[in-house]
């Protein structure tokens, strides 16, 4: 009979690890001196000390090889938010989150990092300081929040102490830095195309945008602080750069940063809402004559004109988190790492 290998405690595996969060986090771990097996749908890049295995995370099969001799595997696999597909999320998010657990604990890993959202307690209205504690959103934002919800359940749930695979979730909120192809890349073009002339409401409100290295500082806390007598067993929690920021003052530093002009111009709050309702009903409509895409939709409108920041004390007692980037130097370094967004470039 063949003797099974104990999986060693720094082989890992990262699906999604050819995403903004997942290469992150890979560079971190290697660092870190663990060996890595990336999982993806992709492969954007390759470094030493790293095995690719691409395939889609819904099928069993294609994850085993990534998850052989591995103990901890990370799950920052997602779609896309602005993807807008309601059955890629339910396929991936949810009936492929099942198949990840069913595939690890065949393969015998014993931990499971799930990067979740902060979204999930989020229906855009007003939240300040959020703990943990808060109940799962009743009306989720949008599907791809909805799809979160159950996916961050699952990998709660499947946590078991008795059978040695322990789990955990990681809530970010905000993720901004080098590379990240979403938050910079999509305020630049509104930019360009005039659009971030205005201020949604009076422009007070707070939320999180927590630096990259900061979401990998948890994650890898939580792998490590994993063990069957730990508090963080089956938990989820808020990982922020714990500086919560006017939103408006973090989008008009990007902006000036890179060289445009920063918003001015106040609207109501609920105008502009009522309006991105209304668009996105004609949208719909119109959808089998003709497709666009607004820019104003009702979930980006409550994400800027509503308070939304969360307190990440549990992080700080269960497993020691302090974020190791300050937001005016995540900010700075971020702005750098776009040298092709600038303004006239
Ligand atoms: N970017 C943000 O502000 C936030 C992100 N998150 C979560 O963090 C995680 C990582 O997000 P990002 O790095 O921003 O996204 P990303 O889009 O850069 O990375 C996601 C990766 O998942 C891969 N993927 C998608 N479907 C797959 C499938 N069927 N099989 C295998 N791989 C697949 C993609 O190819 C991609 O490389 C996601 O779970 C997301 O929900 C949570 C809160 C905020
Ligand atoms: C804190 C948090 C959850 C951030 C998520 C990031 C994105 C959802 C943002 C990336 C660019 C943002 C953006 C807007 C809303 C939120 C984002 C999509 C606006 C559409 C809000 C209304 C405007 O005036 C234009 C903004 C462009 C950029």
């Amino acid at each position: 009979m063949a003797t099974r290998i104990r999986p060693s405690s720094k082989r890992c595996a990262v699906i999604g690890g050819s995403g903004f969060l997942g290469r992150h986090l890979v560079e971190k771990l290697l660092d870190r001196g663990y060996s890595v097996a990336v999982f993806d749908i992709r492969q954007s890049y390759e470094v030493p000390g790293v095995t690719f295995h691409q395939g889609d995370l819904c099928d069993q099969q294609a994850l085993l090889p990534a998850l052989k001799d591995v103990s901890l595997v990370f799950h920052c696999a997602s779609p896309a938010p602005a993807s807008d597909d309601r059955a890629l999320f339910e396929r991936v998010n949810i009936q492929g989150t099942q198949t990840v657990i069913k595939a690890c604990i065949e393969a015998r890993v014993q931990k499971l990092v799930l990067t979740s959202s902060a979204s999930v307690v989020f229906e855009g209205t007003d939240i300040k300081n959020g703990r943990e504690d808060l109940p799962y959103a009743k009306k989720p934002i949008d599907y791809y929040t909805q799809t979160k919800i159950v996916q961050e359940k699952l990998v709660l749930e499947a946590c078991d102490k008795q059978k040695g695979f322990l789990t955990v979730a990681i809530r970010p909120h905000g993720i901004f830095g080098p590379r990240d192809p979403q938050l910079v890349p999509i305020l630049v073009d509104t930019a360009r195309r005039g659009k971030m002339k205005f201020i949604i409401g009076d422009g007070s409100n707070l939320v999180d945008f927590t630096f990259v290295e900061n979401v990998v500082h948890g994650h890898i806390l939580a792998a490590e602080h994993l063990r069957t007598d730990s508090p963080i067993c089956g938990k989820p929690y808020h990982i922020t750069n714990d500086e919560p920021i006017r939103f408006w003052d973090f989008m008009s530093e990007v902006l000036v940063g890179l060289g445009y002009a920063a918003p001015r111009y106040h609207l109501p709050y609920a105008l502009v809402y009522g309006l991105a309702l209304l668009l996105w009903l004609l949208s719909l409509i119109l959808r089998p004559l003709v497709s666009f895409k607004p820019t104003f939709t009702p979930m980006r409108v409550a994400l800027a004109g509503t308070h939304h920041y969360y307190s990440c004390e549990r992080a700080k007692e269960d497993m020691g988190y302090k974020p190791v980037v300050s937001l005016k130097e995540g900010i700075e370094r971020t702005v750098k790492s776009y040298p092709h967004l600038r303004h006239g470039a």
